[in-house]
């Protein structure tokens, strides 16, 4: 059996793990990085990454069918193989990124093996023991298969096998309508699949209800069917035919079913009771990201059981490579954390939705907001649905949420802003180039101005007077 000796073993190589190897390995930390299955993890290879690859391919068709400013709608010609080739291709364009000859090329360690805790200071991983003064535990998480009575006898697929099928499913039931559940169903309904979406509860119940109205009303009338308040019960069927029934006795059928009822954080392989880790559906730290039983060892990413994004396991590994490089203590905070579904129209959130704003600041919240059927540029471009929403306590943002053409992209303004403090008056002072979208944060950071500027007496007063003696 081989023994190695590191200052960093890191478990998974997704974007929590990729990022702290090669932080760590740059800064001069003798890295050892262990990856069982594909190197990138779900965002690359099932996530992200041919997720929106999908949806680029749907917006695509839909330009054409919707047609419009002086050019003819026409029915897409939708070759649904050619589409996965094109989500293949930008997966295997990001793909060297994350491969092991540029982190082997960055100084690292790569082993491609499932590891396993055999004591609270080693693992085992294949025929190799590894030493490691911390353990960064960065496995992610896996698709939930919920326990639907049939479901292990009926063929469904989830965000692990739904990019590989080549041949266009006739109708596309979806079970969970979240972040998955609701792009790929757009993604699905464009590339000319039928669609229904089963929610047990509300459709994206983490968003502000009122810009996932505009949302739901674009999807309905896309023709997506969106069933909520109907938690599936029991599937029955087929290849080809499957029906979901669910609890409030209504049955629905199509040719294709997609499991999209959340995540399980991957911890099956790590024999945690062996490295004294403390863990219940994720592994349990604290703030610091460090377990609270065993102090070699962190979680990050999708394993810490916090929010599941991407850029929060590029957040998480910061946090980490401070404490564990440098020594010095780091925290991992979320009120800063923005993300956004990328739907048409986008959604987007960072900080404080308006019902929480209200709950926390009360009498001091003030909202204001910017419409894009009122901006120049959603005009040119005839996409005017959306609005920009922002949650202000004694003139700094706490929150905004933005539905409509790029949200994704208009949100950054306001996570800069939270995260450094900022007050409304830095976005009112920025001169923008005209004429943007991102003039719409702009304008209800000048919202929020207004009141006090042109509905103020006293200044009126004052005017007047400087008019009268200005010569
Ligand atoms: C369909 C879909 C779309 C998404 N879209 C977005 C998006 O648009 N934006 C966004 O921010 N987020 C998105 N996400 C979420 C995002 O993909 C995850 O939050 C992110 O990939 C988490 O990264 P991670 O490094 O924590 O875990 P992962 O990427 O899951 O990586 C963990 C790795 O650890 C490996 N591993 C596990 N156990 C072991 C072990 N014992 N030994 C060795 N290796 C092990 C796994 O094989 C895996 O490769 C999406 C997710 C899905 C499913
Ligand atoms: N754009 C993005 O950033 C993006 C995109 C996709 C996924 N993600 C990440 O991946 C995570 C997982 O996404 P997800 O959509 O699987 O989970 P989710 O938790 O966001 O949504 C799951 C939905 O399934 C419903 N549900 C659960 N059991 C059900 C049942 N039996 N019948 C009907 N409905 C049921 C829930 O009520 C919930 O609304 C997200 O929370 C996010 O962190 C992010």
């Amino acid at each position: 059996m081989e023994r190695i000796s590191c200052d960093i073993c890191i478990v998974g190589a997704g974007s929590a793990g990729l990022s702290v190897a090669s932080g760590a390995a740059q800064l001069g930390a003798d890295v050892v990085l262990i990856e069982g299955r594909k190197m990138g993890g779900d965002c690359l290879n099932f996530g992200c990454v041919p997720s929106k690859a999908l949806i680029a391919a749907g917006k695509h068709a839909q330009t054409v069918r919707k047609g419009g400013m002086g050019v003819a709608p026409a029915a897409p010609q939708v070759d649904f193989a050619a589409a996965k080739d094109h989500v293949e291709a930008a997966i295997e364009a990001l793909a060297p990124a994350d491969s092991v000859e540029r982190f082997e090329g960055l100084g690292v360690r790569v082993i491609r093996d499932w590891a396993r805790f055999v004591s609270p200071t080693e693992m085992q991983v294949g025929e190799r023991r590894i030493k490691a003064r911390r353990f960064v535990l960065a496995t992610g998480s896996s698709p939930l298969v919920p326990p639907i009575e049939g479901l292990d006898a009926v063929p469904y697929f989830t965000n692990e096998t739904i990019f590989d099928l080549r041949e266009r499913p006739e109708h596309l039931i979806v079970i969970g309508g979240g972040n998955i559940g609701m792009e790929m169903a757009q993604a699905h309904r464009r590339l000319g699949c039928k669609v229904t979406v089963v929610e047990g509860s509300r459709a994206l119940a983490k968003d502000d209800p009122e810009a996932v109205a505009i949302l739901m009303e674009r999807l309905r009338g896309e023709g997506i069917e969106i069933v909520e308040g109907e938690q599936a019960a029991r599937v029955t069927g087929q290849d080809g035919a499957v029906t979901v029934e669910t609890e409030g006795g209504r049955s629905f059928s199509g040719s294709h079913l997609l499991i999209a009822v959340g995540r399980k954080v991957n911890l099956d392989r790590l024999d945690l009771d062996a490295g004294g880790v403390k863990h219940d559906r994720a592994i349990e730290v604290g703030d610091d990201l460090r377990s609270t039983s065993n102090r070699r060892v962190y979680a990050i990413g999708d394993a810490a059981g916090r929010l599941q994004f991407t850029h929060v396991a590029g957040y998480h590994a910061g946090v980490v490579v401070r404490s564990i490089v440098f020594g010095l203590p780091a925290k991992a905070k979320q009120h800063h954390i923005p993300w956004a579904t990328y739907t048409d129209p986008e959604l987007a959130q960072v900080g404080l939705t308006e019902a929480q704003a209200r709950e926390e600041h009360g009498g001091n919240l003030e909202v204001v907001r910017a419409e894009y059927a009122e901006n120049d540029r959603a005009n040119t471009e005839d996409r005017t649905t959306g609005f920009v929403k922002v949650m202000v306590v004694r003139g700094k943002p706490v929150g905004a949420t933005i539905v409509g053409a790029q949200a994704g992209e208009l949100i950054g303004v306001w996570a800069l802003a939270i995260a450094n403090g900022l007050r409304m008056k830095a976005l009112a002072d920025t001169v923008l180039p005209y004429p943007t979208l991102m003039e719409l944060n702009k304008k209800a950071a000048s919202a929020y101005f207004s009141p006090r500027l042109f509905g103020n007496d006293t200044l009126k007063s004052v005017v007047g007077l400087i008019q009268k003696y200005l010569p």
